[in-house]
């Protein structure tokens, strides 16, 4: 809830032309842009000849029925959205998201044919183990909601991190999502399970985590299209 509805259009079009001067970026990362609801058909049909996906925030874990003031996920897969977004800090903060509803969420997104993109990581700041053993009861009830053979993305967010000014240290990052990938329910998985660092990344990080992260997840340090494709650039050339 950043932005108004006309500037992420702005957003999506500045974006889309500095992509325009080096399309073959794309051929070397997976780029998404997840927007919110209202604003997520637009943001498709301007995606549309490009190669970037449109992910949504949320999505309820039912396809339809009686659950007034819910979204979808099927009408979500229906007009072209590709990712699912999911137990995000703040949906589990202030909306009481529990680790059962990201489970049945992530079920759903991965019923749809889209991706689940499950937000993880530890409360407060301290050790790497006990960041990994927070994040493990999250991921291990996604893990087991959805299909071993579909593609999961894991967005490992420590919730002091994000809206702060610095990210977290590159080492304990990569330390921690390198403990992440060694869990059974990961190890044992025949899909793609890739694993993104968020909280406050942003031009600058990727150099540092590209031995142990498969790629970032920006939130106001990628508002700014030029920083944003910035990112996209030194990802590409890591
Ligand atoms: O929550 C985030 C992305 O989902 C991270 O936000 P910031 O990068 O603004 O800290």
């Amino acid at each position: 809830m950043y932005f108004s509805a006309a500037r992420t259009r702005q957003y999506v079009d500045e974006l889309v032309q500095l992509l325009s001067k080096s399309p073959e970026l794309l051929d070397d990362v997976d780029v998404f842009i997840i927007p919110d609801h209202i604003t997520l058909t637009s943001v498709v049909a301007q995606l549309k000849r490009t190669k970037i996906l449109t992910g949504a925030q949320d999505a309820f874990y039912e396809d339809s029925g009686a659950y007034t003031g819910e979204v979808s996920p099927q009408v979500l897969a229906e007009v072209g959205c590709r990712i699912i977004e999911l137990g995000h800090a703040e949906r589990r903060r202030i909306f009481g998201e529990t680790d059962e509803d990201a489970a049945k969420k992530a079920a759903a997104a991965a019923r749809n044919g889209m991706i689940p993109l499950v937000c993880i990581g530890e409360r407060t700041q301290g050790q790497v183990t006990i960041a990994v053993e927070e994040c493990r009861s999250q991921v291990e009830a996604v893990m087991a909601a959805v299909p071993d053979d579909t593609e999961v993305i894991l967005a490992y967010e420590p919730v002091w991190a994000i809206g702060a000014k610095e990210p977290a240290g590159a080492e304990y990052v990569v330390n921690v999502v390198r403990d992440i990938r060694t869990l059974d329910c990961v190890q044992r998985r025949k899909g793609i399970t890739r694993i993104l660092y968020g909280g406050s990344a942003g031009p600058g990080l990727f150099e540092k985590l590209k031995g142990g992260l498969d790629g970032l997840f920006l939130g106001r340090f990628g508002h700014d299209p030029a920083q944003f494709y910035k990112t996209l650039q030194e990802i590409a050339s890591a």
